[in-house]
């Protein structure tokens, strides 16, 4: 009989421990894995006591996904390399803003036949005046393949159990039924697709669009105006995969990760919910991020700095109005009231022939 599969999840914020409820569940249920699955916490004091003994303790994550218990089989780990040495699946599920320096912690540390799962919305700088895709980072740090999975979770529904779909991106058909078991359920239906860059892309382009629709809330619009930031969001979505990682399937767009998580961010996320503070009270991001998430982190705001450093490089800003006015927005050189003129004129409005 092939040996269990050991699983480690690294992160454990708000999704990272809804992710963990169901992953857990599935080792402990499924012959295939070992029954324990490790989570790497970065450590924090809570009331005095240490994050990672609450969770071991109480298993409840009360920091970052409180009134949920967590399987007893998952085990909270303090150190990043003791939680992934062993493991043959590594689920990355931290803000996007962490995870190279994740990656140089584990460099030589784990298996080489290990597997990623990268939960990850959002980019990173590459050089040369692009962006980098954080799987890819996964893939050529620890050189092991990195499948991706990204869908319209919004982590509290998903940790209530409420019905939902998600889209895994994996090109491995070995690995792909591997991971589709691990974190399907009755109520997370995972569909997995070989568009392995574009789920990722959608997943992390979708943050950007959210803070838009958070503007219009915030400036009192109503559903028709948050409806063509969507609408016009999803084409800027699809012009960039069209010209940045071309052959990329339209198809994708309609799966979990594409349209469902777009309009499920857009009305229920916290990019956007900070966004509209930002507009109604007008002090900063990072101040309403701090104040109103409690130690969570928002995606938006930074990817859209990361997709306008490549933009701007390559002169393409005005292909993408929607995403560059988010960008200047957040950065205070355009006031939010100016967010609807630099839709109004949108390469989607153009005369078609
Ligand atoms: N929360 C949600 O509803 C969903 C989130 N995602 C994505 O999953 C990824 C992770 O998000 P969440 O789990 O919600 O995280 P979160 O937004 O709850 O972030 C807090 C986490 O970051 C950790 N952290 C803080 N400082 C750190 C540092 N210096 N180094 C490493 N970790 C640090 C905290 O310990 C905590 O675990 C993001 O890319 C997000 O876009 C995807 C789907 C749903
Ligand atoms: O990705 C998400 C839902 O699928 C969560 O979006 P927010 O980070 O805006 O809450």
């Amino acid at each position: 009989m092939a040996a269990k599969q050991k699983v480690c999840i690294i992160g454990s914020g708000n999704w990272g421990s809804a992710i963990a409820k169901i992953v857990g569940r599935n080792a402990a249920r499924l012959p295939n894995f070992e029954d324990t699955v490790t989570m790497w916490v970065f450590e924090e004091m809570i009331e005095g006591k240490k994050l990672t003994e609450i969770i071991n303790e109480t298993h409840e994550n009360v920091k970052y996904l409180p009134g949920h218990k967590l399987p007893e089989n998952v085990v909270a780990i303090p150190e990043v390399v003791d939680a992934a040495r062993d493991a043959d699946i590594l689920i990355f599920v931290v803000p996007h803003q962490f995870v190279r320096k994740i990656c140089s912690s584990l460099l030589g540390q784990i298996k080489p036949t290990a597997a990623a799962l990268s939960l990850i919305k959002g980019f990173d700088i590459a050089e040369g005046g692009g962006i980098d895709l954080i799987s890819h980072i996964i893939t050529r740090h620890l050189k092991i393949p990195c499948a991706v999975l990204m869908g319209a979770n919004i982590a509290s529904e998903v940790a209530e159990e409420k019905f939902c779909e998600t889209t895994i991106g994996c090109r491995d058909a070995l690995l792909a039924p591997v991971l589709r078991d691990l974190i399907q359920t009755d109520e997370f239906r995972v569909v997995v697709v070989d568009d392995e860059d574009a789920v990722e892309i959608c997943g992390a382009l979708k943050n950007i669009v959210a803070v838009g629709a958070g503007f219009v809330d915030g400036l009192g619009f109503g559903d028709n105006t948050k409806a063509a930031v969507i609408r016009l969001g999803l084409m800027e979505m699809i012009k960039f995969v069209d010209v940045f990682y071309p052959g990329s399937k339209l198809s994708t767009f309609f799966e979990s990760c594409g349209v469902a998580d777009l309009i499920t961010t857009c009305y229920g996320g916290r990019n956007r919910r900070v966004a509209e503070a930002f507009v109604k009270t007008g002090r900063s991001i990072k101040e309403l991020e701090d104040e109103l998430l409690n130690g969570q982190k928002l995606q938006g705001p930074i990817t859209a700095e990361e997709v306008n450093h490549m933009l701007a490089n390559k002169n393409m800003e005005d292909k993408f109005p929607l995403f560059t006015a988010v960008y200047l927005i957040c950065k205070g050189d355009k006031p939010p009231s100016e967010f609807i003129n630099c839709i109004r004129s949108h390469p989607e409005h153009m005369v078609k022939a």
